[in-house]
């Protein structure tokens, strides 16, 4: 197979069924995405959108009927694959764990399956803040430790690109900031982060680039700022002035702003909120330059709104 592209990942035409012949599932349906190298790239959609299958089509564990996949110019599955492989790190949704085991022996034991050098694991617990946890037996880690755990297996052998599939489940706030500091720094060691998520408010601030994926086809693909603008979804203006000033605003802007779709709504005494789409952003700045107002904020849509935005359009 020739080289379609050097980026760490790039997946074109890829449709993966299952069920039976004659009624299959597209859990894959002409599925194309490329990630650039020392990208942190969000995959996000609902449950059985298809983000799992399209982590293990990645790792080779399965195979698609249509399309190709290749991992820093190398084919999954291909002749040099094994090689390729081992540049691979994946946390799985649910990583099952010997119970019986230590922190320390679960590391050993998966540097044996992937060939990764015994003499990481020590450094690797370290790494998540299980160095005096790494000789307990995984029975008695909370969900956070076993994720941290399920971390540092991932990054047995040094990965250039990382599959993280809903990594930060069950972990609290400050375990999440930690995680992603961790994943900050693996960036900037020019590492790959393919991360799949439900927690958009925590993709939102985080990711250079994501997909979204709706009955396994990607519906939007881009920067959390492409993708607002795509969305069409509008800008909320909040507005504090005195209500007597908020008044006049209420009935004047409409018709300055003839034309345009715009929502007023009182939100408490002195603080109105105003939606408009983006491209009437600058007249409704220009008209409010001679407000009187004690305070303007204006807000982006999250990426849960731009998801919703997104899935619901046609
Ligand atoms: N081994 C399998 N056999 C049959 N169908 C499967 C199999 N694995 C996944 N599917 C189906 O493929 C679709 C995509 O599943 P997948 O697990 O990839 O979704 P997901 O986006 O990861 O979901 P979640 O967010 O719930 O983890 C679903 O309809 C699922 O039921």
């Amino acid at each position: 197979m020739t080289s379609i592209s050097a980026e760490a990942l790039h997946i074109e035409g890829v449709t993966k069924p299952y069920g039976s012949r004659r009624t299959p599932l597209l859990a894959l349906d002409n599925v194309s995405l490329r990630v650039p190298r020392g990208q942190l790239f969000g995959l996000i959609g609902h449950n059985g959108a298809g983000k799992s299958t399209l982590f293990k089509l990645v790792l080779g564990l399965i195979t698609p009927s249509l399309g190709r996949i290749q991992v820093n110019g190398c084919a999954v599955n291909g002749p040099d694959f094994r090689t390729t492989r081992r540049a691979l790190g994946y946390l799985p949704e649910n990583l099952v764990l010997y119970d019986n085991l230590t922190g320390l022996e679960t590391l050993r034991f998966f540097a044996r399956l992937k060939g990764a050098p015994q003499t990481q694991c020590a450094a690797l617990l370290d790494r998540v803040g299980l160095t005096r946890a790494g000789g307990r037996a995984v029975r008695e880690y909370s969900k956070g430790m076993r994720q941290r755990l399920g971390f540092a297996q991932a990054l047995l052998g040094d990965p250039q690109l990382l599959l993280l599939d809903e990594p930060t489940t069950g972990l609290d706030p400050s375990a999440i900031r930690d995680f992603y500091d961790q994943l900050d720094l693996l960036r900037s060691q020019g590492v790959t982060l393919v991360i799949s998520s439900h927690i958009l408010a925590e993709l939102q601030q985080r990711v250079d680039a994501l997909a979204m994926l709706s009955n396994g086809r990607v519906c939007a693909q881009g920067t959390v700022q492409a993708l607002r603008e795509r969305s069409r979804m509008p800008l909320v203006f909040q507005l504090r002035a005195a209500p007597t000033w908020l008044q006049t605003l209420t009935t004047e802007l409409p018709g300055q702003l003839a034309g345009a779709e715009i929502a007023l709504q009182q939100r408490e005494p002195g603080l109105l909120e105003l939606r408009c789409p983006r491209e009437h952003k600058m007249r409704v700045l220009a008209w409010l330059a001679n407000a009187e107002l004690s305070d303007l904020q204006i807000h982006e849509p999250s990426l849960e709104d731009v998801y919703f935005g997104l899935r619901e359009a046609p």
